[in-house]
């Protein structure tokens, strides 16, 4: 199974001047989904973590899997106006604009040793953002895992020391 053969590059998407790597095609498989999960939770087996931060939208579809491998639920962090109970909100630049995630005030305790979990770290804005949000409410992020890591765009630059995986890197 090569998960390579399962992503699109999409040019000029959503703005000119960006590759857009399209999941479309793994998603569409069941047996490279399983593959991608599989590939994605592996580093974290021997110390699950004891929560999964997912981020909105393409994040969710493999935070859920990776939480039922590794035993543990899933936070949801959320474009804004999405969540219904109090929220804290962080500002972040992305490839191709900027936006702001909110999280639910209430969803991580102090010290919960928490795994930020998206699709693709491009240049890093978001899980920056995640890990600021998360570290607010106190928890300690242990690592962030990707599908996708684009190193050209050098998104660990902004992660300091946490520890980063990817499945796949261009
Ligand atoms: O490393 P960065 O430069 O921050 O970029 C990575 C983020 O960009 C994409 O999300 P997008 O905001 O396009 O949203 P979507 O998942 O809702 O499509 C992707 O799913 C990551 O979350
Ligand atoms: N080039 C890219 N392809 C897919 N998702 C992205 N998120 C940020 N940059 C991206």
């Amino acid at each position: 199974m090569n998960l390579f053969d399962h992503i699109r590059d999409v040019p000029d998407f959503p703005k000119p001047g960006i590759v857009f790597k399209d999941i479309s095609p793994l998603l569409a498989s069941r047996e490279a989904t399983q593959e991608a999960i599989r590939a994605m939770a592996e580093p974290y087996r021997a110390d699950p973590p004891e929560a999964i931060l997912a981020v909105e939208a393409r994040g969710f579809l493999f935070a859920v899997p990776m939480a039922q491998e590794l035993g543990c639920g899933v936070v949801l962090v959320r474009k804004p106006g999405k969540l219904p109970a109090a929220t804290t909100a962080v500002e972040y630049a992305l490839e191709y604009g900027n936006d702001m995630l909110e999280m639910h005030a209430d969803a991580l305790t102090k010290g919960q040793k928490v795994l930020i979990v998206d699709d693709v770290l491009a240049t890093g804005g978001t899980v920056a953002a995640c890990a600021d949000l998360a570290r607010q409410a106190g928890a300690e992020v242990t690592a962030a895992a990707f599908l996708v890591e684009l190193t050209f765009l050098n998104g660990r630059s902004k992660l300091g020391n946490l520890p980063v995986s990817a499945a796949i890197t261009y």
